[in-house]
C-alpha cells in the first residue's frame, strides 16, 4: 500500500504541509499503523510485581524502555480496557508509550508543588502522583469542565490523593509567580500524532488551527515559566510535528525571557529538531529538545522541550 497516497485521499494538505518535514516512506506508514497497546502500572494503588504478574496472566507485556520501569507494551492488538478488573481497580492505566515520557523528563518529587496546566483527562498528572508518592500537592487544570470532570473521575479511580482540580484558562495561573517547584505543560494542539488513534484527526487537520494553538501555546507557556520558582522545571509538551507548535514556541519563550533548555537523555530514538522552518530560523539551543515521528519508536508523534529558570 502507498500510505502517502492514503493520506493524501483523507487530506491532500497535511501531505502537502509534511511531506516537507519528514518524507521518508516509514512516516507515512507508521501514521497509518495502529498504535500498539500499552499501559502503566499504578503503584499507588498496589505492588508493582503483583499487579505485573497479574497481568502476565493474561497478557504478554513488553517493558518500555524509557519509563522507570512502570510502563509497558501489551502484546495483543484488542485488549478491551473497560472489561479488565485491573483498570476497574485503578491498577492499572491505559496510557499511550510516549506520552509516558513528559513526566519522566520533569521527575518531580514526594513533597513539591506542582502545575499541571492542562490536565485532562489525567493520565500524566496520575502519573506525576504516582512518581510523587501521593506526597506534596499538584494543581491539576483545564480549561473545559467537561474535561475536567473526566479528569477527576481518573484521579479518583487512581487513589490521587494530592491534587486540586481547577477549571481555568492556563493563562490564568501567571498571577502565581515564582510559585511551583515543577510546571507541566502538555499542551492543546493539532494532534497529528493522535492520528494513528483515530482518523479523524487526519480528516480535521488544517493549517488554521496550526496557527490557532501556536498562538494558544505562546500564551501558555509564557504563564507557565512566569508561575515556575527560580531553580524549577517547566515541560513543554506536544502530541504534534507541526514547528510552528513545537520548536517556535520553546524559541519564542527562550526569546522572551531568560530560560534555559536542558537536553533530554532518554533511551528513545528521536528526529533531529527543526532549526529552520518557513524562512524562520531558530536557536541552536532547540537541539537539546526532543522531536519524535511515529517510525523512530513505533509510538505517537511527540515533542518534548525541558526548561529551567535560572
Ligand atoms: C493534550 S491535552 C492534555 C492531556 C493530558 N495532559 C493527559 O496527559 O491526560 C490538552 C488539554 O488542554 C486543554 N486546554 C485547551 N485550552 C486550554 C487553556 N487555554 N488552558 C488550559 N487548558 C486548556 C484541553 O481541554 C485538553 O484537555
Amino acid at each position: 500500500m502507498n500510505y502517502r497516497e492514503e493520506f493524501q485521499k483523507i487530506n491532500r494538505k497535511l501531505v502537502e504541509r509534511y511531506a516537507k518535514l519528514d518524507d521518508a516512506e516509514d512516516f507515512w506508514a507508521y501514521l497509518y499503523k495502529p498504535l500498539r497497546p500499552s499501559i502503566r502500572i499504578n503503584t499507588l494503588k498496589g505492588n508493582l510485581d503483583e499487579i505485573k504478574s497479574m497481568l502476565e496472566e493474561k497478557f504478554e507485556l513488553e517493558r518500555i524502555p524509557w519509563t522507570k520501569g512502570e510502563g509497558f507494551f501489551i502484546k495483543s492488538h484488542d485488549v478491551n480496557f473497560g472489561q479488565l478488573i485491573e483498570y476497574s481497580l485503578g491498577l492499572i492505566i491505559p496510557q499511550e508509550a510516549s506520552s509516558m515520557i513528559p513526566p519522566v523528563v520533569l521527575d518531580p518529587k514526594p513533597g513539591e508543588l506542582v502545575l499541571d496546566m492542562a490536565a485532562a483527562p489525567g493520565s500524566k498528572t496520575t502519573q506525576i502522583a504516582q512518581y510523587m508518592d501521593n506526597e506534596g500537592c499538584i494543581i491539576a487544570n483545564d480549561a473545559k469542565q467537561d474535561r475536567a470532570n473526566i479528569l477527576i473521575a481518573n484521579l479518583n479511580r487512581a487513589g490521587v490523593l494530592i491534587a486540586k482540580v481547577t477549571v481555568k484558562d492556563g493563562a490564568y495561573y501567571a498571577k502565581y509567580e515564582n510559585t511551583f517547584d515543577r510546571v507541566l505543560l502538555d499542551a492543546p494542539c493539532s494532534s497529528v500524532g493522535m492520528i494513528r488513534k483515530n482518523f479523524k484527526f487526519a480528516k480535521t487537520w488544517s493549517l488554521g488551527k496550526v496557527y490557532y494553538h501556536s498562538r494558544l501555546q505562546k500564551r501558555l507557556i509564557l504563564a507557565a515559566y512566569k508561575a515556575l520558582k527560580p531553580g524549577g522545571v517547566l515541560v513543554y509538551s506536544t502530541c504534534t510535528v507541526d514547528p510552528l507548535e513545537n520548536e517556535e514556541v520553546v524559541d519564542f519563550l527562550l526569546q522572551k525571557t531568560d530560560a534555559k533548555l536542558e537536553k533530554i537523555k532518554l533511551p528513545l530514538k528521536t528526529t533531529e529538531p527543526v532549526l529552520e522552518w518557513e524562512g524562520r530560523k531558530y536557536s541552536e539551543e532547540l537541539k537539546k529538545t526532543v522531536r519524535i515521528h511515529p517510525q523512530d519508536n513505533d509510538t505517537e508523534a511527540f515533542y518534548i522541550a525541558k526548561i529551567v529558570k535560572p
